[in-house]
């Protein structure tokens, strides 16, 4: 069970739209395959009942609303009604899987606390909605109220209830005492359906579902990259890959289309994917050192099961001081560039000499990298900025006026944006767009300021964009949105590379679109 878009918003600073989260439900139920999302808590807010009606209707046309779960309250019959006329038929109702909340939180005993969840569960019945139970703090239950939390159990045992979720709230348990209360509880209680739901507080959140789907849990709780309350949850992407490498059950989850989803989620949170985040982080599958690249070369040496591909991804070589020639020579096979051993070698110290200063080094970089270190303008640099006068100022939009020189003529615009960079970008699409071209997808934008608290410090600025394929360029400048520019210069002149058709005796140097840049 996914739930991104219940405990995956309790993440700090992430509240999703309505729109936003049909879009992700689409995604979780249709495209990855997720057996069941749990997609609010109620009672929280008008918005979020949107939501939910959103979601709800349209898994109904799509055969989908047992699927769709909302977390409620003991509380009757509020939540139950709440659930109701967001016309979700699931309901997980919370209930206290410690004696120490039930006591210090709720003031109740477990009298009353189990006579009120019947009554919960009796109202949802007489509705026709579904019911789970939460037990809230469970594993701090397990480690000091076993008695209370075991009777618990007992009594929903005796409800009907379809599934008893077990969450480790305070993300508290080590994988050992994840596998033996689950042997407890499973041989106690043989018929009854357990859900596990991970906290990641000591980053153990993997291990402890593995060893809870090893000894008897029916069914995990995931979210997206992720998210979730303070450390966050099981993260979905980790988890399908663990049961499908480490275990011997079959997951439904199509592994492809976890990377898409990811970046949605990462779009949609505004939660930045940590680059080295397994499965779906920037590096993950990036080679660094050149004693890997060079492995690769040889049998394949340090080949694993968790291959890119298997989620859509590829494999990556990185540029630096610590690559070395076989990943340049993966970067360049990539380009279908190919260099003489000399020329190999001088290009190679220029990308050491570049780690030194602290730069990074994109495959984009090199054919530039290449042409400066051989002398050989082999980049033909057909577009440059030319000049610009920039405004920002308070109370107005910054605007910018622009002269662009292209193969050698000039074009003046001028546009106003929301900030200096998007009024640039403006000037430039009115320029293409008079000459009938069209520009590349930004898809994505990051800007690193070297720590310090130097206000001199060059800015990089490193820009992705989408022209049918996906590539990044990078400016440096101590001023960020010069830094945008000259990033954007250089994309300029790689599309227009990519375009230019060379003629044969200017087509001998490389191997693919930068062939066309040779001579
Ligand atoms: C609200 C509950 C179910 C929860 O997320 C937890 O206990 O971790």
């Amino acid at each position: 069970m996914d739930t991104t878009l219940r405990d995956g918003e309790q993440t700090s600073g992430v509240s999703f739209l309505p729109s936003e989260k049909l879009q992700i439900a689409k995604l979780l139920l249709e495209e990855l395959k997720v057996d069941r999302i749990e997609v609010a808590s109620a009672r929280v807010s008008e918005g979020e009942l949107e939501g939910v009606q959103k979601i709800t209707q349209w898994a109904g046309q799509k055969g989908h609303l047992h699927q769709v779960e909302v977390l409620g309250f003991v509380d009757s019959p509020v939540s139950v009604d709440w659930i109701e006329e967001a016309g979700a038929k699931v309901l997980n109702l919370l209930t206290k899987g410690s004696l120490n909340h039930l006591v210090h939180q709720l003031k109740k005993t477990p009298e009353q606390h189990f006579s009120e969840i019947e009554e919960c569960i009796n109202y949802a019945q007489k509705k026709g909605i579904e019911v789970n139970v939460y037990l809230e703090d469970w594993s701090n239950g397990m480690r000091n109220s076993q008695e209370y939390t075991l009777n618990l159990i007992d009594f929903l045992d005796h409800q009907p209830v379809k599934r008893i979720m077990l969450p480790d709230t305070l993300g508290l348990l080590s994988p050992e005492e994840v596998k033996d209360y689950f042997q407890l509880i499973v041989s106690r209680f043989p018929n009854a359906h357990f859900d596990f739901h991970a906290h990641n507080d000591y980053d153990l959140s993997v291990a402890n579902v593995m060893e809870a789907i090893l000894h008897g849990a029916a069914g995990i709780h995931t979210t997206v990259n992720g998210l979730g309350e303070r450390a966050g949850n099981a993260p979905l992407e980790s988890i399908v890959a663990v049961v499908k490498d480490f275990t011997h059950f079959e997951i439904g989850v199509r592994e492809n289309k976890i990377f898409r989803v990811s970046k949605l989620v990462e779009q949609f949170s505004g939660q930045h994917i940590p680059a080295n985040k397994p499965v779906v982080g920037e590096n993950v599958f990036t080679q660094t050192a050149g004693i890997h690249a060079d492995g690769d070369n040889k049998k394949n040496l340090y080949f694993n099961d968790l291959m890119p591909e298997r989620f859509g991804r590829q494999r990556k070589y990185a540029l630096g001081k610590t690559s070395g020639k076989a990943n340049i020579l993966k970067n360049l096979e990539e380009l279908g560039i190919s260099l003489e051993k000399d020329e190999l070698t001088k290009v190679t110290q220029r990308i050491i000499e570049l780690g030194d200063k602290k730069e990074r080094v994109t495959t984009e970089d090199l054919p530039y990298i290449i042409s400066d270190v051989l002398q050989n303008n082999s980049i033909s640099k057909h577009i440059s900025i030319e000049g610009y006068h920039m405004t920002h100022s308070k109370g107005l939009k910054p605007t910018v006026q622009l002269r662009m020189n292209i193969h050698g003529k000039f074009y003046d615009e001028s546009a106003t944006g929301d900030g200096q960079y998007d009024s640039f970008m403006k000037a430039l699409k009115k320029i293409y767009k008079s000459l009938g071209r069209e520009l590349p997808r930004l898809v994505d934008y990051h800007v690193s300021i070297p720590p310090g608290g130097k206000t001199d410090a060059f800015v990089e600025t490193v820009v992705t964009w989408d022209y049918g394929k996906i590539f990044k360029t990078k400016g440096l400048d101590p001023d960020q949105t010069v830094a945008a520019m000259m990033a954007t210069e250089k994309m300029l002149n790689i599309i227009e590379n990519m375009n230019y058709q060379p003629n044969k005796e200017e087509s001998t140097y490389y191997g693919n679109e930068y062939r066309a840049v040779a001579g």
